[in-house]
């Protein structure tokens, strides 16, 4: 997938713009989870990388629906890949979207995490490179332990996306939705529910 991101980007396809679709598709998805439970009270978890990106435009997605919700962000605003910053710029004046940085008070975001119905997981995607330490462990360990029916950007948050292995910890996801296509291990039965979106990768470099 790495590859076929790096094609698309060589012909022309700016990170933002399948960003953007990734943002879309997972609010759709949101919205009917919503509306299936009657849910209320949304956290949205983006991390430094481009799956947190993703996560930042669904939610400003979801606003548009009237609908309230709290976004945590790992790190800081400075930590964020560029075209998530994009994405983090266009929600800076959103008065739907409370953004909490786990850099200045981590204990609100682990009780946000207990308080909440639906979490969307974008903490980590295809990047992750490395075994899980605090605070992220302590954020995954207290998503796995709320009540909230959760949905992870396209990588439960933890797993090593190529071989479907996790590292130390992993976020249990209620539901997937995977960007482009799905990753092999995910077609094992019985593994994951999950769709796959569309994100605009055109289809003359996806080889
Ligand atoms: N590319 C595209 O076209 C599109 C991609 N999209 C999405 O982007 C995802 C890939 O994005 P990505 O490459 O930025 O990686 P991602 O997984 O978000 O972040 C990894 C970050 O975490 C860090 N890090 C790693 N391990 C760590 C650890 N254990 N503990 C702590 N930190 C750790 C690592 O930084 P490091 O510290 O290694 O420098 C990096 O900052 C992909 O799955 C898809 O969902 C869509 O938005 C649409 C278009
Ligand atoms: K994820």
């Amino acid at each position: 997938m790495k590859k076929i991101d790096q094609n698309a980007v060589t012909y022309g396809m700016p990170i933002e713009l399948m960003m953007e679709n990734a943002g879309r598709e997972i609010c759709n998805e949101m919205l009917k989870k919503i509306k299936k439970y009657k849910i209320k009270k949304i956290l949205v978890v983006a991390g430094n990388g481009n799956n947190g990106g993703g996560v930042i435009a669904a939610s400003r997605h979801l606003s548009i629906y009237g609908i309230s919700l709290k976004l945590v962000i790992l790190g800081t605003k400075n930590s964020l890949s560029t075209p998530s910053k994009l994405h983090l710029s266009l929600i800076r004046k959103n008065p739907k979207i409370q953004i909490i940085y786990s850099s200045k008070n981590l204990k609100k975001v682990l009780s946000e995490i207990q308080n909440s119905e639906l979490i969307i997981d974008g903490i980590f995607g295809i990047g992750i490179n490395r075994d899980v330490i605090d605070p992220h462990y302590s954020i995954i360990s207290a998503i796995n332990d709320s009540n909230a029916y959760v949905i992870s950007n396209d990588v439960p948050s933890g797993i090593n996306a190529d071989s479907g292995k996790i590292y130390n910890i992993a976020v249990k996801p209620n539901y997937l939705v995977v960007l482009h296509k799905p990753k092999k291990w995910m077609m094992r039965p019985k593994t994951l529910k999950f769709i796959v979106a569309n994100i605009g990768i055109p289809i003359e470099i996806d080889n």
